[in-house]
């Protein structure tokens, strides 16, 4: 393992676009093509594999890339697509030492927070239905995702689907969460603790929300957060017609992402007309054929009376 300071400092410069990582154990060989991004527990790069393109995390701490492997393989046994395939764990020997990686579907999309940049409220409902409902699987197996926060969801650019990313955060139930983002944290805004429950992370999925409406940060108010919050949610156009949901999604309301979930479709239903409503205008739609008919069968027959007169 690389463990030394010096060798954290430049660690990085070991990895280069065109270097050849190849597993120790495996012999998979990936071509580094360029830098993802960095996260607590390593370098994510895009890499081209035996079978096409992967993202490849390496880490300095074997422990830490342990972890994550290990939630992924428990969250690549779930039916929906959670959190990125996991292909290859290995170790890659370099000149300071072996570094741990893995590599893993690359998720080629963008973070939802660009996503929405420019678009329509609409797509806030197909977000949330689908984050949801990840959710939901995810705290059924007992786990909270923890670090829920735009750059860790990304929408695919084809399929426009919600695919999650960074398990650095996934925390058992009852736990205090391993890894979460202030501004994101249910704590932090003075609204709840840490423990790991379904709550937590309906709660960033607000946040989340809120995000997309005000990107820009904006400074807390101790004491007064709630109101605050809900100012904000009141105020925005995009959250607007959410704005109960939000609401209670802030305040730990709802018993379990499915909860949510079913909030979101009853408001869906409760836009579409109701049977009485639809039943009025199919009377007033017949009527209106009913006189066209009458009006045009009295025009036939006045032009008949006119033909036989003349
Ligand atoms: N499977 C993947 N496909 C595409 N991009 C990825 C993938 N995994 C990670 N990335 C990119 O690499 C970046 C770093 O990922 P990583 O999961 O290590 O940490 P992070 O979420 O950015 O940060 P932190 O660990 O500090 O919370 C991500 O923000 C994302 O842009």
């Amino acid at each position: 393992m690389v463990n030394n300071s010096d060798v954290h400092a430049d660690w990085a410069t070991e990895f280069y676009p065109g270097l050849v990582v190849r597993g120790k154990w495996h012999g998979q060989c990936y071509t580094l093509v360029r830098k993802l991004g960095v996260g607590v527990t390593g370098h994510v790069y895009l890499a081209q594999g035996q079978d096409g393109y992967v993202a490849l995390k390496i880490g300095l701490d074997a422990r830490a890339i342990t972890t994550e492997v290990n939630v992924l393989k428990q969250l690549n046994k779930v039916q929906e697509m959670l959190g990125p395939c996991l292909y290859d764990v290995d170790d890659y020997v370099c000149l300071r030492g072996s570094a741990p990686f893995y590599a893993m579907e690359y998720i080629q999309g963008e973070n939802v927070l660009d996503f929405m940049k420019g678009r329509s409220g609409e797509w806030v409902e197909v977000l949330l239905s689908q984050i949801l409902t990840k959710l939901a699987q995810l705290h059924k197996q007992g786990l909270v995702f923890g670090d829920l926060k735009p750059a860790n969801v990304l929408v695919t650019d084809k399929s426009y689907h919600i695919r999650l990313l960074d398990v650095g955060g996934v925390t058992e139930m009852g736990r205090a969460v391993k890894e979460y983002t202030e501004y994101y944290d249910r704590g932090y805004w003075e609204l709840g603790s840490r423990r790991a429950d379904p709550q937590y992370d309906l709660f960033s999925v607000a946040m989340m929300m809120i995000v997309c409406a005000y990107p820009a940060r904006v400074n807390k108010v101790s004491g007064k957060t709630a109101a605050q919050l809900k100012k904000m949610v009141q105020k925005s156009p995009l959250l607007q017609p959410y704005q109960q949901m939000l609401l209670r999604a802030l305040h730990g309301k709802y018993v379990c992402a499915d909860d949510m979930r079913s909030a979101l479709v009853k408001r869906k239903k409760g836009k579409l007309p109701t049977r009485k409503v639809v039943n009025r205008k199919r009377q007033l739609t017949d009527r209106v054929d009913l006189f066209l008919v009458a009006s045009f069968v009295i025009l036939l027959s006045v032009l008949y009376l006119l033909g036989e007169i003349f």
